[in-house]
């Protein structure tokens, strides 16, 4: 087969972990426990968000910066768009990468991310070593959030990690084990709490099987090489969408594969929040405790208080929030960003707007 792309000293056979888990339920800390604790093994990661602002990237462990890649929006299309191109990066790189990361949002539908590994030219240069499913423990239950992309990232996984274990009940826990049992048979399960698990558990396992998806590679192979014939030499020719002016995806259906039906991201949506004056923090808490709206189910960012000097990291998920204090890095300002279903970006934006400092 040939390949379009003229440099071609790249790696073979890297490795390939995708982590994937609903909203909140720890990928992010996962990714960072393998960061601090890789060793002598060069990892680079890929990290999707859901949301126009990277809060994620700026929660990263510092490591070398080009070690980590960006991207926000729908993963059914962004990721793939640009995810072909990022792992070409990571391949070619001269001191290189022993095994790519690939952390996706918390409402992706994993199967095209892992189509894009073993349908496409990328299959001849990596190799798909696991799909990782992080599963909050305390709050999953077997309605899976009604999203099909959380039911999704269940049933693909080669290894499901049950974590936050601390807040949940050995019986739940007991519970969610037979019933994650019951959906896959001889399922490889591991307990965690923040993500702290043996790294040779997670990575270079040869845990993925191929074979499981064998019909839907061959269709994406043909929907590739289908796209290279009428898309001339791009090397990944998904070129069916655009952007409206707040950076969400249109999607041209038309020309959209069959396998990226989760279109509406199940409901879901994300209010970004920035601003350049700091929060009174009595104000900031009474939103929270009094005005956040009851579908918010998952909020995180960088905080700036007028009454501190520390940046706040803030992450809200579920039933429960915490802010965290360390030293600013960059002249401070706010990021936030809220997800949830049926969310009022105005109604949220405006009451943020009410608590800065005028
Ligand atoms: N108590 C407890 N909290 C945890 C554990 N693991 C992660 N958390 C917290 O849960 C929150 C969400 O964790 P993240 O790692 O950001 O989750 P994520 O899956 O990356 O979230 P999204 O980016 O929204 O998809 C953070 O406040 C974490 O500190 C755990 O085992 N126990």
């Amino acid at each position: 087969m040939t390949i379009s792309m003229p440099e071609l000293a790249v790696k073979r056979g890297m490795p390939v972990t995708i982590i994937t888990g609903f909203l909140g339920s720890g990928k992010t800390t996962l990714l960072n426990h393998i960061l601090s604790n890789n060793q002598n093994l060069k990892v680079a990661a890929l990290v999707n968000e859901f949301g126009d602002i990277n809060i994620d990237s700026q929660l990263l462990v510092s490591m070398d910066e080009d070690m980590v890649e960006l991207s926000n929006g729908c993963i059914c299309c962004t990721i793939n768009d640009g995810l072909v191109d990022a792992a070409y990066r990571m391949l070619e790189r001269e001191d290189g990468v022993d095994h790519l990361v690939i952390e996706t949002t918390g409402v992706a539908d994993p199967l095209p991310i892992i189509l894009t590994f073993l349908g496409t030219e990328l299959r001849e240069l990596t190799r798909l070593d696991s799909i990782i499913t992080m599963v909050d423990t305390e709050t999953f239950t077997p309605d899976h959030f009604d999203s099909e992309a959380a039911l999704k990232q269940v049933a693909y996984a080669d290894i499901t990690i049950l974590n936050k274990t601390d807040l949940a009940s050995s019986e739940q826990l007991e519970k969610l084990e037979t019933y994650i049992g019951s959906m896959k048979a001889g399922a490889r399960i591991l307990h965690s709490q923040h993500g702290q698990v043996p790294l040779p558990l997670i990575l270079d396992v040869w845990c993925n099987n191929p074979e499981a998806y064998a019909d839907l590679v061959q269709e994406e192979i043909e929907q590739t090489d289908c796209d290279r014939k009428h898309h001339g030499h791009d090397h990944h020719g998904h070129d069916h969408h655009g952007h409206d002016h707040h950076g969400h995806d249109h999607h041209d259906r038309e020309h959209h594969h069959h396998h990226s039906s989760h279109l509406d991201n199940d409901g879901f949506v994300s209010v970004a929040f920035e601003s350049d004056r700091p929060f009174y923090i009595e104000k900031f808490q009474h939103f929270l405790e009094e005005r956040l709206p009851q579908n918010v189910f998952r909020a995180k960012g960088i905080l700036w208080f007028e009454e501190s000097d520390l940046r706040n990291i803030f992450q809200l998920s579920g039933p429960r929030f915490d802010l965290k204090g360390e030293q600013w890095r960059t002249a401070p300002r706010n990021q936030l960003v809220f997800i949830g279903r049926h969310l009022n970006g105005d109604e949220i934006r405006q009451e943020l707007t009410d608590c800065l400092v005028r």
